[in-house]
């Protein structure tokens, strides 16, 4: 079995269609951590048969959602983007999704009472279907295969047919990724998201003797909620929200091929989702998927781990925002726990310093992944919360704007990360271990999570 390589960016070859743009790059541009199955035949298949499908989003949403992070970036919002660190094609059940965007949703109201702001709703999902990983191979039991790489590349079972990189599969995460967006579309305007019904689903939450000390704040949101009622608020009105989908853009051959001119604008947005992210293992300045990020016109992150320098922020910012443009570029920061506070002062002051206003939020889960002693790959919640701590002390010493919180949560009772208000040991870790690739906060730990950072938030 040959392992995976790193692979060389293409352009895009192939006839012509409607809306597409081909996105072209010198062959030099190192693209890490792609599949190996760059060159074949069954790749240029299911990249033809990609290129004849419709945007999964419209460009003129991704404008919105441009503005929206902007208002966070300048404080006057606050951006929740959470889900799977990797979605499945079999966990995306009706019952599954529904799961995850409730969650979300019951954070964002915590959130918004908190912090008294609206909350910018952004799923990990619909797309999340690609994981960089640290090692191309793993080994069991002395049977080394290539690693998991996501269900767009390849299959988790660790066999060798299930772990051999199928381009097909790109196929099957377009429409996977479909079929998630229209339910959620379905779910966030068609009644399920009433702040009425939310409300009710967080009581539930608090009235549970484990969550007794968030129950002032609920009982705060409740009254909050009954005034409002009282000045004659329309609640009908507050049916529908707003709802985002993003995930990393990782695999090349998948975002190029989805990589849409705008009929209005005539320029190329990405079209796999609102909004992309480069991750810290692709960020490379001169690497194609900075290249890509750069050509496209959607408001996009990069992750920044605790080695960034406050030069190599700056100049992501001249690469991916050179004209400065409001919502355009979001810092996600994943330092840890025990760096965030020495490390992100000086990349922030200098990019502050700069003019430049970037959306800074926190990923507090990457920097605090450790192997427990039961052999899980587990975070503690107490880290992941120090780690938001530091991030709004940080901002808050500097006069800059924590403006969101990016995190792996599911909306199922998982046992993947020790600690919460359940007490989730490490021995406990093995009843519902059920990440194929980063442990995530379950529901319960999600909201308490809320919680913490409203408290956070009400102290802006
Ligand atoms: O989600 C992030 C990365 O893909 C993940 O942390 C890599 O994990 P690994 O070190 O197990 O490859
Ligand atoms: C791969 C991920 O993170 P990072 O790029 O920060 O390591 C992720 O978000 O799952
Ligand atoms: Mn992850």
């Amino acid at each position: 079995m040959r392992a995976q390589q790193p692979d060389r960016a293409r352009g895009v070859p192939g006839p012509a269609y409607p809306g597409s743009v081909t996105l072209t790059w010198p062959d030099d541009l190192v693209a890490a951590q792609q599949p190996s199955w760059g060159g074949t035949d069954a790749l240029s298949a299911a990249t033809a048969e990609l290129l004849t499908y419709p945007p999964l989003v419209f460009a003129g949403e991704c404008d919105n959602l441009r503005e929206r992070l902007a208002a966070a970036a300048r404080g006057e919002a606050f951006l929740l983007q959470g889900g799977d660190c990797a979605e499945t094609f079999a966990d995306a059940t009706a019952d599954a999704i529904r799961r995850r965007v409730k969650t979300i949703l019951q954070m964002a109201v915590v959130l918004m009472y908190g912090g008294g702001l609206p909350v910018v709703k952004m799923g990990r999902m619909a797309g999340q279907f690609a994981k960089p990983r640290s090692n191309d191979t793993e080994t069991r039991e002395g049977v080394t295969l290539p690693a998991y790489r996501g269900d767009a590349v390849n299959a988790y079972e660790f066999t060798e047919a299930a772990r051999a990189h199928d381009p097909q599969r790109l196929v099957r995460a377009y429409h996977t990724a479909a079929s998630t967006l229209n339910l959620i579309r379905a779910f966030t305007t068609g009644g399920f998201a009433d702040l009425r019904q939310v409300h009710e689903w967080n009581r539930g939450f608090t009235s549970n003797p484990a969550n007794a000390r968030y129950e002032v704040v609920a009982r705060e949101i409740d009254k909050a909620m009954r005034f409002m009622a009282a000045c004659g608020a329309d609640f009908d009105a507050l049916r529908g929200v707003e709802f985002f989908a993003s995930h990393e853009a990782l695999l090349l051959d998948y975002e190029r091929a989805l990589t849409r001119t705008d009929s209005r604008t005539g320029l190329p947005y990405a079209t796999s989702a609102h909004f992309v992210w480069v991750g810290e293992r692709t960020r490379e300045l001169d690497g194609a998927h900075i290249e890509l990020a750069a050509r496209v016109q959607n408001p996009v992150g990069v992750k920044l781990g605790p080695k960034t320098s406050p030069d190599d922020a700056l100049a992501l910012i001249d690469r991916l925002d050179p004209d400065r443009t409001p919502g355009r570029l979001t810092f996600i920061t994943r330092m840890g726990a025990g760096k965030i506070r020495d490390v992100l002062p000086a990349v922030v002051e200098k990019v502050r310093s700069s003019g430049a206003q970037p959306l800074w939020i926190t990923d507090p889960m990457h920097g605090n992944t450790f192997e427990s002693a039961s052999g899980y790959k587990t975070r503690r919640f107490d880290d992941v919360i120090d780690e938001v701590r530091g991030f709004f002390e940080v901002h808050r010493a500097l006069g800059t704007v924590p403006g969101g919180l990016h995190v792996e949560l599911t909306g199922d009772d998982v046992t993947e990360c020790i600690g919460g208000s359940d007490e989730i040991s490490d021995a406990a870790l093995a009843t519902r271990y059920e990440s194929v690739c980063d442990p995530r906060l379950n529901h319960q730990q999600s909201l308490e999570m809320a919680f913490l950072v409203a408290e956070m938030l009400g102290q802006r």
